[in-house]
């Protein structure tokens, strides 16, 4: 192979390379990382016993692929806000990189597998919920909602508060009350988790003509929202203690973790630089993350 053949070969693979890292980033993996770790909580604590292998892994893989296949669907719907946007403007389908008809036919294929691995692996009862949640993301909450009203992410984040439910459900077939206090409490936790960042991002928001509640109800606004619902969330993570589903290490943990979230939202609230308002979306992130590990280990080890 001379030369110049060889050079068109690795450039052909390192274009086929970024291709695949393209759809990838279309699925938003670290999103549907934390969403998965929500699932498996909702399995492991769903019964006394450990689930089989087999339904762990074919409802991470149907829940994964749906979770993906909205997350791709968000993408070609809002390819033309983030084009605007400064955080966004990068992805792969603004870029032409990917384009809308590849993305839609990747979205399909990912969530048809998803969709039969659930209905066929599982149960159907898992499989229509997850799609449920799939068209309230995708569509009622990327078509509608976010260009529609300041409640948007409120009423829009059912959708990516079900995977707990999603978990029990893939495990019992059936809906239980403990499951929907896991619900409520990601769905609590959404609105200062992206009101934070909204805040950080209030320009972009504002240049894309997308009506999030800093800037249709100002900054201070919406700080104060923020503050009540951490406060808010601080309350309904007291619930599954309260019904017996974890002991009192998992409320300690908790309110721990909580007391930090409400500090971030106090200081966001009264004593702000220009660093508070991202420094509490991340740790919103980590937060969710530890509260889930926390509800694990209680199950298992108290
Ligand atoms: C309607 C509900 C939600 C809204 C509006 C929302 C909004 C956002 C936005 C705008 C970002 C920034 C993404 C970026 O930097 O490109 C983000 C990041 C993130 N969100 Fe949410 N989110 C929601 C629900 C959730 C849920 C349910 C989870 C997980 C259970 C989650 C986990 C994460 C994670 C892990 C990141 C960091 C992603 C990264 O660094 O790439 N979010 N969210
Ligand atoms: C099957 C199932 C559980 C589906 C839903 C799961 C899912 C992918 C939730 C994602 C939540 C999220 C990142 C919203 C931000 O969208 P945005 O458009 O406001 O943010 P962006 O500007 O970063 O795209």
């Amino acid at each position: 192979m001379n030369d110049k053949v060889l050079l068109g070969t690795l450039a052909q693979a390192r274009f086929c390379i970024s291709h695949w890292r393209d759809f990838y980033e279309l699925t938003k993996p670290k999103v549907v990382a934390l969403i998965l770790l929500t699932a498996v909580v909702g399995m492991l604590v769903a019964s006394e016993q450990l689930p089989s292998l087999s339904v762990l892994l074919l409802s991470l893989i149907g829940i994964g692929l749906l979770s993906g296949s909205a997350a791709a669907i968000n993408h070609v719907v809002d390819a033309k806000v983030d084009a605007v946007m400064a955080r966004t403007h990068c992805r792969p389908i603004v870029r032409g990189r990917v384009s809308h008809l590849q993305a839609m036919l990747f979205a399909g294929l990912i969530g048809l597998v998803g969709f039969v691995v659930l209905y066929s692996g599982i149960n159907p009862l898992t499989a229509y919920l997850t799609l449920a949640s799939l068209v309230g993301y995708a569509v009622i909450y990327t078509l509608f909602l976010k260009r529609a009203t300041p409640q948007n992410i409120v009423i829009g984040g059912l959708a990516g508060a079900m995977p707990p439910l999603l978990g029990w459900t893939s495990v019992t077939n059936s809906i239980a009350p403990d499951a929907l206090l896991l619900v409520l409490i990601i769905f609590t936790w959404t609105p200062p988790h992206f009101w934070a960042l909204a805040i950080h991002r209030k320009n972009d928001y504002a240049k894309a003509n997308i009506p999030m509640l800093p800037v249709t109800h100002g900054v201070a606004f919406t700080k104060t929202m923020v503050l009540l619902y951490t406060l808010l969330l601080t309350a309904v993570c007291v619930l599954p203690w309260l019904a017996g589903t974890f002991s009192y290490v998992y409320l300690v943990v908790v309110t721990l973790l909580n007391l930090r979230f409400i500090q971030y939202a106090y200081k966001l609230k009264f004593h702000a630089n220009d660093d508070t308002a991202f420094a509490m979306f991340k740790f919103s992130i980590w937060h969710l993350l530890w509260v889930f590990v926390a509800m694990l280990v209680d199950h298992f080890i108290f």
